[in-house]
């Protein structure tokens, strides 16, 4: 049985993972970590720092806040404990500092865990190879309204795909509010909508000359979040240290 630490318990995404799990015996949450850990009558142990934290485990999940990132991987880091990360709104220092603890400890790094992203990953850098530089490429991504990071972890992702797969600068573009200037080829257009309850759509625009593509996927459920990350958590728990992904979980490297 996996036994896991839950960090972000008390959020949206902790409580889809505690309800997902509840019947599967394959699977244990040990202990939860949240800012406010009285919030919800859990069935195992919640605490507000990781330091308070005793019990055993095999892998850390963390769906919580950017700002809970040093303690996180200090607290992953000491214990020596696998770590599936799917916070987003994570600085590039923070995504560096990620790969180099991944020396020291597996983790596996998705800023979108379902199935459905990680096949458009690959959709999308082999439209943007076959398509050259003839067509001009914006991401629009909507999420509910209680998101606090924008643009959404996965839009860049996506963006960083498209931008690996141009042998070229790209440069990303948040919005266009006060540019007074013509679109440039390298820019990747990058919107973000907030509202109401959506999961999360992501749409990939390729606008060429009378014609366009798009190609888009739509989270109709929190619930493949969920899956995904477990899935992770039982792929990284007996790997050797190193920076894991969708992608390698896939082609099950
Ligand atoms: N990778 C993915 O597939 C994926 C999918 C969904 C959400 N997410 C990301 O996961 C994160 C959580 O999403 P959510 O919808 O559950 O958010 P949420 O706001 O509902 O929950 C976050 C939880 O973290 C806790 N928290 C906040 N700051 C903290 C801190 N400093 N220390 C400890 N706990 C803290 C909050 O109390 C809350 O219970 C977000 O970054 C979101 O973008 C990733
Ligand atoms: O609900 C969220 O918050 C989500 N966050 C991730 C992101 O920022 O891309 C994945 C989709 C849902």
């Amino acid at each position: 049985m996996l036994k896991i630490i839950l960090s972000g318990c008390n959020g949206t995404m902790g409580q889809v993972i505690k309800q997902f799990t509840k019947d599967d015996d394959s699977i244990k949450i040990v202990a939860g970590l949240d800012k406010f850990p009285e919030k919800y009558n859990n069935n195992f142990p919640v605490y507000e720092n990781p330091r308070q934290c005793k019990e055993e485990a095999d892998v850390i999940i963390d769906f919580s806040h950017y700002s809970a990132f040093r303690e996180i991987i200090t607290f992953a880091k000491q214990h020596k404990l696998p770590l599936v990360m799917a916070t987003t709104g994570l600085s590039d220092k923070n995504e560096k500092q990620l790969q180099l603890l991944s020396k020291e400890i597996p983790i596996f790094r998705s800023a979108n865990m379902s199935l459905g992203v990680n096949v458009v990953l690959d959709l999308i850098y082999r439209a943007t190879k076959s398509l050259e530089d003839s067509f001009d490429i914006e991401i629009i991504e909507a999420h509910h309204n209680k998101k606090v990071d924008a643009p959404s972890g996965t839009a860049l992702m996506l963006a960083h795909e498209i931008k690996s797969a141009k042998n070229e600068t790209s440069h990303f573009i948040y919005g266009r509010h006060g540019k007074q200037e013509r679109r440039n080829k390298n820019d990747i257009g990058i919107h973000a909508i907030r509202g109401g309850t959506i999961v999360g759509e992501h749409t990939i625009v390729y606008a060429g000359l009378d014609e366009i593509i798009e190609i888009k996927h739509t989270a109709l459920s929190k619930n493949i979040f969920a899956a995904g990350a477990i899935k992770a958590a039982k792929y990284i728990a007996d790997k050797e240290n190193g920076l894991y992904d969708m992608k390698k979980l896939l082609n099950n490297e």
